[in-house]
């Protein structure tokens, strides 16, 4: 990767709903982009278009209007197949709610993604187990995760998300479901790994505070950035 290469570009990024015979402009030409290392907030009151900012940037929905480069590679000009290999290959995602994998335990489910990204599982096993003890679960590698608490899912969330070192992580509320002491505990762990690690971050969130401490912060407004 080019280091002066924005890890994300969006130009013009348009997004409208039609609900009831309305039509709704969500995103009206948003434009941004996020250099490597960058970490972003991207603050907006309920129903701003945050959530639908990070499905398109995380190339999970079609339907979007304008340009999405990911690490120079313009998503929109490509197929659903090389849309999904740019998105293994640079995207990571962290949402509101874990979305483990119940039946697998924490190391499992953080090796599960990099045996699809294609790596052997002993690598990936090893991977897991520095990205989770950095994170203060090397003593929770065997618990699934309705045996392990909010705060615990979500430092595995962030570990899966990681693990594949994406150039980019998009996250989502990362911290929302838990209580106050426990997410600005959890952010800061987050944050310090996503900078550790030399990722950029674009994280959707409401809270002032928390986007303080990031390296830059946007606002979604009436459609566009601000
Ligand atoms: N699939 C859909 N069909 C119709 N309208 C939608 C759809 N998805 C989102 N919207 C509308 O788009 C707007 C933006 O929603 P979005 O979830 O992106 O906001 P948000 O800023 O993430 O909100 P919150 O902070 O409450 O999560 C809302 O008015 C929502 O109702």
């Amino acid at each position: 990767m080019n280091s002066a290469q924005p890890v994300v570009r969006l130009t013009n990024l348009t997004r409208s709903f039609e609900q009831g015979g309305e039509r709704i402009d969500v995103l009206r030409g948003v434009n941004l982009s996020i250099g490597p290392g960058e970490i972003v907030a991207l603050l907006g009151p309920s129903g701003s278009g945050k959530s639908t900012m990070l499905q398109a940037v995380g190339l999970l929905e079609g339907g979007f209007g304008g340009k999405i480069e990911i690490v120079g590679t313009d998503a929109s000009a490509l197929a659903t197949d090389g849309r999904t290999k740019l998105r293994r290959e640079h995207l990571g995602f962290v949402y509101q709610f874990h979305h483990l994998l119940p039946d697998f335990n924490a190391i499992e489910n953080v090796v599960m993604p990099q045996l699809v990204a294609g790596k052997e599982r002993g690598a990936a096993e090893e991977r897991a187990r520095e990205i989770l003890s950095a994170l203060g679960l090397a003593h929770r590698l065997t618990h699934r995760p309705s045996q392990l608490s909010g705060g615990e899912q979500q430092r595995v969330a962030v570990a899966r998300a990681l693990a594949n070192r994406p150039h980019l992580v998009l996250a989502d509320e990362p911290t929302g479901n838990l209580d106050e002491h426990t997410a600005d505990k959890v952010f800061a762990e987050f944050l310090e790994l996503v900078r550790g690690e030399g990722s950029a971050a674009l994280v959707a969130t409401h809270n002032e505070r928390l986007a303080a401490r990031m390296d830059r912060v946007v606002r979604l407004h009436e459609g566009v950035l601000e």
